[in-house]
């Protein structure tokens, strides 16, 4: 359920690689147990925002705020404990594919936590089935689908009970139906975790379906034009660029969810 309590604000953030400006002036709010999507053309900045908020690149100025706390005016190992309330689903899902999948979810309980192997197993199992892979544990991913493997890489990502869940494109390389199903499933860890989710996506069929919130991204004015739940963005908001982006350039002003 969404409270309006800040979980991450981002204020005045520029990004930059070197002396390449990719967005400045981006200030935005997510609140607790948001569905947040970051959103926009492609190579606008939306993975390196994401960067900027799990702790991989330091903005050029401006700061990002897990609650009160400044998290990149923190020391290292300040910024390690914020790290570890993340699980981070990559595009790639990136699973080990040498280990089975009981290994490959156990890797981050094994590094983080003092748990004996026993209780390892049990939460493996656990978080597993979470994500409807119940007995999948002896499975090595290249016996999976695709969607299947998204699946195991969520549960990894879950691992550690996560107070953020941060996803780069999860439905890249998906058909639809496993987009939708990964949509559900994203809505109930949601609920199952009571964690805020951030998204990189820009399915649209994704973004009416389970977003609460989020900010459009524009390479060409370098900046934001919009933030807030898309579906009320896509009937009030005036810019054309945002409005296009939101009707799939049709300028119709209606939700579409398949
Ligand atoms: N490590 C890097 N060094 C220099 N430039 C980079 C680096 N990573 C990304 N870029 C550049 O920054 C820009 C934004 O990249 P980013 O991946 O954040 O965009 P994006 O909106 O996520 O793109 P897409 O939707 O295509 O995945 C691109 O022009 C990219 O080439």
């Amino acid at each position: 359920m969404t409270e309006s309590v800040a979980a991450i604000t981002v204020q005045n953030l520029t990004m930059a690689y070197g002396s390449f400006v990719l967005q400045r002036d981006l200030t935005f709010t997510i609140a607790r147990g948001d569905i947040f999507v970051i959103m926009g053309g492609s190579g606008c900045g939306k993975s390196t925002l994401l960067r900027h908020m799990i702790g991989l690149k330091p903005p050029a100025s401006g700061a990002v705020w897990y609650g009160r706390d400044n998290f990149w005016e923190l020391e290292e190992e300040d910024r390690a404990t914020i790290v570890r309330r993340a699980g981070v689903l990559y595009q790639s899902g990136a699973l080990w594919s040498s280990m089975t999948l009981a290994e490959n979810v156990a890797l981050p309980l094994q590094h983080y936590t003092d748990l004996p192997p026993a209780v390892i197993a049990e939460l493996v199992s656990f978080k597993l089935s979470l994500v409807g892979l119940a007995g999948f544990e002896e499975f090595y991913p290249a016996q999976l689908s695709g969607g299947m493997r998204k699946r195991a890489a969520l549960a990894r990502a879950i691992a550690l009970d996560p107070d953020f869940l941060f996803f780069d494109e999860p439905s890249a390389g998906l058909d639809p139906i496993s987009a939708r199903n990964l949509d559900e499933l994203i809505l109930e860890l949601r609920e199952s975790l009571g964690a805020t989710v951030i998204i990189v996506t820009h399915e649209l069929a994704s973004i009416y379906a389970i977003a609460t919130n989020s900010v459009y991204l524009d390479s060409e004015a370098k900046t934001m034009l919009a933030t807030g739940d898309p579906k009320r963005l896509l009937q009030e908001c005036t810019d054309p660029t945002v409005l296009k982006f939101l009707t799939r350039g049709t300028g119709k002003r209606e939700v579409r969810t398949v």
